[in-house]
């Protein structure tokens, strides 16, 4: 927490090169990229301009060769790959888009998951519900999911079901970053406005920023800012071209 250029955004990304390995061009380059607490900021870009490349640097999942990624002002090329790990879990909740959920846990445990890895995120759950198992089941409820859901396994859910089952388990315990990485591709449009409807209100009503990253430009005017990424990609290259 004590470099010199900290600021309060809750994202600063700066200089950033990463490259994939075993790869001979970057998939990032970027010179600036900040997202303010709170934010709520669309990402588009087409197929390859470096979307989930980007949510990984921001996670702290991938190390850029140069450049620095501060998150709530620690710079995570500073922290080891373990502490790195923590502060991840501890500070942004993830929504993939295939979600991710583990088949062989109830849906209550996989919204749970978060507070297994994070003492931080457990402590905010118990602050929000009194118990664990309150917690999930008012966020379960808050994203519109009915109790009679709420013991069967994942895999009897839709679509859709599964997809808030994964943002109430990027929501609990209060995060201060929700990351989504195209969460909303397998839903029709109504559903996706639905979806999102109920995401940006529980991000609000948590403090917390969210970074959504899609094709779909119809969702961009809910944001307070779209970032198109291949205009500061300076590594994009289009897919055709490419
Ligand atoms: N695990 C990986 N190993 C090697 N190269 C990768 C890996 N993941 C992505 N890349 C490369 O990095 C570049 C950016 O990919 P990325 O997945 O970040 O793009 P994207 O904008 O998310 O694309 P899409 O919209 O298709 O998901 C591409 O050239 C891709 O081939």
């Amino acid at each position: 927490m004590n470099q010199p250029q900290q600021d309060s955004s809750a994202i600063s990304l700066r200089d950033l090169s990463f490259t994939w390995p075993g790869q001979p061009h970057p998939a990032l380059a970027l010179d600036e990229l900040r997202v303010a607490p709170r934010e709520h900021v669309f990402v588009s870009g087409p197929s390859g301009s470096g979307k989930s490349t980007l949510l990984a640097a921001i996670g702290g999942i991938v190390a850029p060769q140069s450049g620095s990624v501060e998150v709530l002002g620690q710079a995570l090329q500073d922290l080891p790959a373990a502490r790195r790990d923590r502060f991840r879990v501890d500070h942004i909740g993830f929504i993939f888009q295939q979600f991710n959920l583990l088949p062989y846990l109830s849906i209550t445990d996989n919204v749970l998951l978060p507070c297994q890895f994070s003492a931080l995120r457990r402590e905010r759950a118990l602050q929000q519900g009194g118990s664990l198992q309150q917690a999930a089941q008012s966020l379960l409820a808050a994203l519109d999911l009915a109790p009679s859901l709420w013991t069967r396994p994942v895999t009897q859910l839709s679509i859709g079901q599964q997809q808030r089952v994964a943002a109430a388990r990027a929501l609990i315990g209060r995060p201060e970053i929700i990351v989504a990485d195209e969460p909303t591709s397998a839903l029709d449009s109504n559903r996706q406005q639905a979806f999102l409807d109920l995401l940006q209100r529980e991000c609000d009503h948590g403090g917390a920023a969210l970074v959504f990253v899609s094709h779909d430009l119809r969702l961009a005017e809910r944001f307070h800012r779209r970032i198109a990424l291949e205009q500061i990609n300076r590594a994009a290259v289009p897919e055709e071209s490419a």
